[in-house]
């Protein structure tokens, strides 16, 4: 070798050396034969203690099988491939080395693996490239978790954490869609609270929303995680039952009703009871829009309300009644 052809040699070696991308040479064996500078830093462990050895007996927590294979591929195709984060957060379980600017322990890594054919024309060392893509990654996984906050306040009522209108609206008129489609029938729960004003007037809006918060409460204690509730307006909300008959959201609209009388909302040492009055429609060949649906349902709750409150009234047994109004709770009790 000329001494500028061994000069050249030299300056590459340091390039290789130095430069802030991992390097690893494997043969078909996965016997190390280089180990750059950066691979060094990271594990902590020179080159000199790791030349020839077996990766896999010196690193044991690499994704054996997966690097095997994608490795033989290479060498097999004598053509590159490379992984992204996304696909693989890392190869090595090397800490991130960002203090200031990191926000994860460990490093994210893409990868490129790079078959190394010899002067005789065989390939049979692969070279692994590991960069360390930290910053890239967090502010991509930042935005996708600013993203899906931002997609859930969208749908999400403030006050009471439960779907806003515009959202139960949407989850409605699908349901509709796939009800005519499927040819079966879910039924559409709608309930007020019953004297919201008085409570509003008695004891201050902050009273109020104490009440609508424990509304939602006994709500999500009541229901499945199937059911699809919403606030639909002031101290108005939609329950969708999916696949439900009507019997079983008489029943459904019972224990909700039930619940919500027992409640005491402790408010500014004043003791709070109020009960609800509940519409109930199954969806009907003659519903021709999701509109027609909520029409029927608010229907039925206008009775409920004309029967005296605190009571079930299914839209299909109108203008009868089928639960018979009950005594309302006292709404104000002084502590
Ligand atoms: N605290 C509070 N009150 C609200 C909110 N949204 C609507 N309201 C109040 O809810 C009350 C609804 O009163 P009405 O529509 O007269 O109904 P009601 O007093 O419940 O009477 P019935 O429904 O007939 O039993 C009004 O006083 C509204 O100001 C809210 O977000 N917070």
């Amino acid at each position: 070798m000329s001494q500028i052809a061994l000069d050249e040699f030299h300056w590459i070696l340091d390039v290789l050396q130095s430069i802030d991308v991992g390097l690893v040479v494997v043969d078909r064996q996965f016997n190390i034969q280089l180990w750059n500078g950066f691979m060094e830093n990271h594990s902590g462990i020179g080159f000199s203690k790791l030349q020839g050895q077996g990766l896999f007996h010196r690193f044991p927590a690499l994704p054996e099988s997966w690097l095997r294979r994608k490795v033989e591929t290479v060498l097999a195709l004598n053509s590159p491939t490379f992984t992204s984060w996304e696909q693989r957060p890392r190869l090595f379980n090397f800490i991130s080395s960002k203090p200031f600017t990191g926000r994860s322990e460990l490093m994210y890594q893409n990868i490129t693996i790079l078959p190394l054919t010899s002067r005789n024309g065989t390939t049979d060392h692969a070279c692994i490239i590991l960069y360390d893509v930290t910053d890239a990654a967090m502010g991509k996984l930042g935005l996708q978790e600013a993203n899906q906050q931002l997609k859930v306040l969208s749908v999400t009522d403030r006050l009471t954490g439960l779907f806003n209108r515009g959202h139960w609206e949407e989850c409605l008129r699908q349901e509709f869609n796939r009800c005519q489609r499927h040819a079966h029938s879910s039924t559409l729960m709608m309930f007020d609270i019953d004297f919201f004003k008085k409570i509003n007037d008695g004891y201050g809006h902050l009273a109020g929303d104490a009440v609508l918060r424990r509304v939602s409460k006994t709500l999500m204690q009541v229901l499945r995680s199937t059911d699809v509730a919403g606030r639909y307006g002031g101290e108005e909300f939609g329950i969708l039952l999916l696949d439900v008959d009507e019997p079983g959201a008489m029943y459904v609209a019972e224990r909700l009703r039930i619940a919500m009388a027992e409640q005491i909302v402790e408010f500014d040492q004043h003791h709070i009871c109020f009960s609800i009055s509940v519409g109930i429609a199954r969806l009907e060949p003659q519903h021709a829009t999701a509109s027609d649906w909520i029409a029927a349902a608010d229907a039925a709750l206008y009775h409920a309300k004309r029967n005296g409150r605190n009571c079930c009234v299914l839209a299909s047994r109108l203008p009868g009644l089928l639960s018979e109004a009950k005594p309302l709770p006292a709404q104000v009790d002084h502590a």
